[in-house]
């Protein structure tokens, strides 16, 4: 039985660090044992300038105050942005994430039309320039069907735009995996709670608000064609943990807001599932490799060693009026993290 194992490295390629109190309570979660991440730019107003996206890089690195930890920012999707605006930034950015308008959080000034002629223009300059394209892929429909609607939009802009790489983030659904094959420029990201629940986890019995997010999770059949594919570690797919905390009231209400949070046990919990499922082999290229590969980065020496070992989950992390409760609260995982080396 494995009782040790090693994550070197480990980035995550979604995260919502938020602002404020909130990211000095949940930046340190990320940066004490990940080496880098994507960080999402839905604040309030989102991410739009360069001097925005510079400030704001400016407080994440205050809050974390960890050197091998790298923010990798990104600017919220517009349709105004000229070439020149981008040619400037891209050296800044790691990409540009494009939200339908409304479809999630903080997503309310998104685009209003997935048009592949309305996008183009930035969509040409983002080609030309090498800059990535993340997107948030649910069209408004029903709200199971939302993920599955979205495929013809990822294959009309895989095809107009050959040379752009475009990356779905926390896809859901089997459909999402089986286009991966189909497009050389399409990637994705999946989360931790996704490869473990579905529909059922988190509404099928009493109602738990703390496994809600977007997109919901699906069916058992997506879930494990999600599952088989981060356990093989498929080379266009990365692990994005979509880490996105809410204050606990805003969570256990009426009107609950979307997101899971979950930094504070995405390696142990990773370990537990590759381990039950006899995958360890293949975590470190889900969790690191995978984006260094796909995003052109280059490699950090921060290895976390995880030990065979109860760790009781908090119920809730505190800082300041801040309380947010993550995945698994007072709960136990069967891994622990012992140490954090060069
Ligand atoms: N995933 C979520 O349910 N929520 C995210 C936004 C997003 O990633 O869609 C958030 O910012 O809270
Ligand atoms: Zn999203
Ligand atoms: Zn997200």
């Amino acid at each position: 039985m494995q009782t040790i194992f090693e994550i070197d490295s480990a980035l995550d390629m979604h995260l919502h660090l938020r602002d404020g109190d909130m990211l000095k309570l949940v930046g340190p979660l990320t940066s004490e044992t990940f080496s880098g991440a994507l960080i999402m730019p839905n604040l309030v107003p989102p991410v739009t300038t360069k001097e925005a996206m510079l400030s704001y890089k400016q407080r994440i690195q205050e809050a974390c105050s960890e050197d091998k930890f790298t923010p990798h920012l990104t600017l919220f999707f517009q349709n105004n942005y000229s070439y020149e605006f981008l040619e400037d930034i891209k050296d800044e950015i790691i990409g540009i994430k494009l939200y339908p308008a409304g479809i999630t959080t903080n997503s309310e000034t998104g685009v209003a039309s997935m048009d592949v002629e309305v996008l183009r223009p930035t969509l040409e300059s983002m080609s030309k320039l090498g800059i990535p394209l993340c997107i948030h892929g649910e069209t408004n429909g029903f709200v199971m069907d939302r993920e599955k609607e979205f495929m013809p939009i990822y294959e009309s802009i895989a095809q107009a735009f050959p040379d752009l790489k475009i990356i779905m983030e926390h896809i859901t659904t089997k459909d999402a995996v089986e286009l991966l094959d189909k497009y050389d420029n399409l990637y994705a990201t999946v989360t931790l709670h996704h490869l473990l629940i579905t529909l059922d986890d988190m509404a099928g019995g009493m109602l738990k608000p703390h496994l809600f997010c977007k997109p919901i999770a699906k069916r058992p059949e997506d879930r494990d064609a999600l599952l088989n594919a981060a356990l093989k570690a498929h080379p266009k797919l990365m692990f994005g943990s979509d880490s996105a905390p809410h204050p606990k009231h805003k969570k256990e209400c009426c009107g609950c807001a979307a997101g899971v949070f979950t930094s504070p046990i995405a390696l142990q919990a990773l370990t537990q599932l590759f381990e039950e499922n006899d995958s360890l082999e293949n975590l470190n290229a889900f969790v690191s490799l995978n984006a260094r590969r796909i995003y052109n980065l280059n490699p950090v020496s921060k290895k976390v060693k995880l030990v065979k070992k109860d760790f009781i989950v908090p119920t809730t992390y505190n800082f300041k009026g801040e309380s947010v409760v993550p995945m698994y609260a007072g709960e136990v995982l069967n891994w622990t993290i012992q140490a954090i080396e060069d």
